[in-house]
């Protein structure tokens, strides 16, 4: 009977779609893994496709073209080397599952399906798989595997069936999206189920930026006393391996890596600078393109576009017009120098005066306002598009939630650009992370060390700059206030009355809850952005557009 086993744990960046090339990074691992002696190589939920693969499940030619990867990585451990744990669509009878493979021999020799398809918040799987039967353990030299995917371990019955089925030890395979509260969920849920169950569990996640998803990896193995018995990094790929003794009582892992994983803001703005980086990346943009105003919302997304790409991909322009103060012009500027990044200056003067002449016969008699306003913005993306169409930078859009929720952008104006690092990120939580990141350079950042906000940035009042003395709060209530109000709302689903039980005006309550709903046309119209929240708006927090409900206070 094995009394040892050595498994080495792939935390890796699958690419959606890309299955010859997620079967070279498999096939790769795997040699690395020989390397270290390792006699079984784990992989991620639905590895060989990427997760999450959404609607191309639902393409025949996709699953069929998943399995037929998957078959011709079966075929290379006919070399005696380690076998393999790999997570792949799999179509039986007209139906597709979210299968894991254990391919040894030069053949797939065992296959289980997710029984439990999560479909709430981000997911959908119940719209694209069929659910697996409960599922049999898996017996591999020698030990008998309980192999729960992702989900099956949130609630007790997939685990306690393989339990009572006879498993020895637990391999969860997880396509599981960072939020700020992640690491505490899943250790709770993974330490509820060795409880329940006394089995250790190996819990492998994948790492990376898919569309308004990000992925932190942090692997980790529990033994059955619940205790921490090995932890892989956060916001990193990573093979490592676990070593697994049997004792007395069962297996334990004996030995593995321990790894710090990054916490609260340090973790929130690793979250944007890999979702941008991938979203780049994967997409494969040459660099990106953003209009940097002197205020910190571009400002941040600045940083976190060099952090993420390094300097000599970042452009960024200051599009001044005679609102432009000269402390916008020189904080743009020493932010650019800071960073590093090419800094250009477009005055918009020229187009404004354009705009303004051809529409004066139409707007003849009626007062300046709004519309003039928003055509400065407009002429600011549209530069911006310009800019990205002629060189292929893409334009990053610097809307933070507060501003996204109560509608405060201009469509088809700032609100231009494929993708959002600070989307999920609260005005307050943009000052924090932006203190943070003049203090700190988290690992695998490319931006420059020191001061890259520039301290009057950071402390000046919040302005859009689209009419003498405008600022934001002239709009809005102040952020502290919008933001805990907004956090009740969007993310909590308080009830009015005990947001204004909590201390806050019910008038202004109200006005937020209708910026709230009158807004959503805007955000069904913006680009994806990095989700960090329980509720990020996009494919999380939807609200009618058409909606006449308020709800009424006492
Ligand atoms: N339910 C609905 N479904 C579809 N479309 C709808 C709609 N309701 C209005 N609309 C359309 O939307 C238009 C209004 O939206 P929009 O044109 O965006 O303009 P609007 O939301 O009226 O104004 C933009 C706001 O964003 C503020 N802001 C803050 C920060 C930065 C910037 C900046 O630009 O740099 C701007 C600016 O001060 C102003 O308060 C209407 O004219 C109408 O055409
Ligand atoms: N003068 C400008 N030059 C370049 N870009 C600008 C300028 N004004 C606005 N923008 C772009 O439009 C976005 C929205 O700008 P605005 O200043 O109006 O609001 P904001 O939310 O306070 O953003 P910021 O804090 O970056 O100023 C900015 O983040 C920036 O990308
Ligand atoms: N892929 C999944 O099944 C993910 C659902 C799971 N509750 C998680 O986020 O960790």
């Amino acid at each position: 009977m094995t009394a040892s086993f050595r498994i080495a744990c792939a935390q890796l960046n699958p690419v959606l779609g890309d299955l010859a090339g997620n079967v070279a990074l498999a096939r790769a691992a795997r040699d690395d893994a020989r390397a270290l002696a390792a006699d079984l190589v784990v992989f991620t939920e639905l590895f060989i496709a990427g997760y999450p693969p959404e609607d191309l499940i639902l393409k025949p030619a996709f699953v069929a073209a998943c399995m037929e990867a998957t078959r011709a990585l079966a075929a290379t451990t006919a070399d005696g080397g380690p076998a393999l744990l790999i997570g792949t669509p799999w179509g039986e009878d007209g139906k597709a599952y979210n299968a894991v493979a254990l391919l040894a021999g030069g053949r797939i020799q065992a296959l289980r399906y997710k029984v439990d398809l999560p479909n709430y918040s981000v997911f959908d799987e119940k719209r694209v798989f069929a659910p697996g039967p409960l599922p049999e353990p898996v017996d591999f030299a020698g030990l008998r595997l309980g192999l729960p995917i992702c989900e099956d371990i949130w609630t007790p019955a997939v685990v306690g069936s393989l339990a009572a089925r006879g498993a020895e030890l637990l391999i969860s395979p997880n396509g599981s999206p960072f939020t700020l509260k992640k690491r505490t969920q899943r250790l709770d849920v993974a330490r509820a189920r060795v409880a329940e169950t006394g089995l250790p569990l190996l819990y492998i996640n994948q790492f990376g930026g898919q569309d308004e998803l990000v992925f932190d990896g942090a692997s980790f193995a529990l033994n059955r006393d619940g205790a921490l018995a090995a932890q892989l990094p956060a916001w990193e790929t990573a093979l490592a391996i676990t070593e697994w003794r049997r004792d007395a009582g069962g297996w334990a892992c004996v030995e593995g890596p321990s790894a710090r994983v990054e916490e609260g803001r340090e973790a929130a703005y690793l979250a944007c600078v890999i979702g941008l980086r991938d979203y780049v990346e994967k997409n494969r943009f040459p660099g990106v393109v953003l209009g940097l105003s002197g205020g910190i919302d571009s400002a941040i997304c600045a940083a976190m576009a060099t952090d993420a790409l390094g300097a000599a991909r970042v452009h960024c322009i200051m599009l001044p017009y005679r609102y432009t103060s000269n402390a916008s012009l020189d904080d743009a500027a020493a932010c650019a120098e800071a960073l590093g990044v090419r800094y250009d200056i477009v005055p918009i003067h020229t187009a404004v005066e354009a705009f303004g002449g051809m529409l004066a016969p139409l707007f003849k008699g009626a007062e300046p306002g709004l519309a003039e306003e928003n055509l400065q913005s407009r002429i600011r993306g549209t530069t911006l598009m310009a800019v990205s169409n002629k060189f292929g930078g893409m334009v990053v859009t610097t809307g933070n939630k507060s501003e996204v929720s109560a509608g405060y952008a201009t469509l088809y104006g700032d609100m231009n650009g494929g993708f959002n690092p600070i989307k999920d990120l609260y005005k307050t939580q943009v000052f924090a992370l932006s203190r943070f990141r003049n203090e700190h350079v988290p690992k695998g950042c490319l931006g420059p060390g020191g001061v890259v906000i520039p301290d009057n940035i950071i402390t000046k009042a919040p302005t859009a700059e689209l009419r003498e003395n405008q600022t934001d709060q002239d709009s809005l209530p102040p952020y502290d206030v919008l933001d805990d109000i907004l956090e009740s709302l969007v993310d909590r689903e308080e009830p009015l009355s005990a947001v204004v039980a909590r201390g806050h005006a019910p008038e202004t309550v109200k006005k937020v809850e209708r910026l709230l709903y009158l807004s959503e046309y805007k955000r069904r119209q913006a680009a994806p952005g990095v989700k960090i929240t329980e509720r990020n708006f996009g494919r999380d927090r939807r609200y009618p557009i058409v909606n006449r409900f308020r709800e009424q206070l006492p």
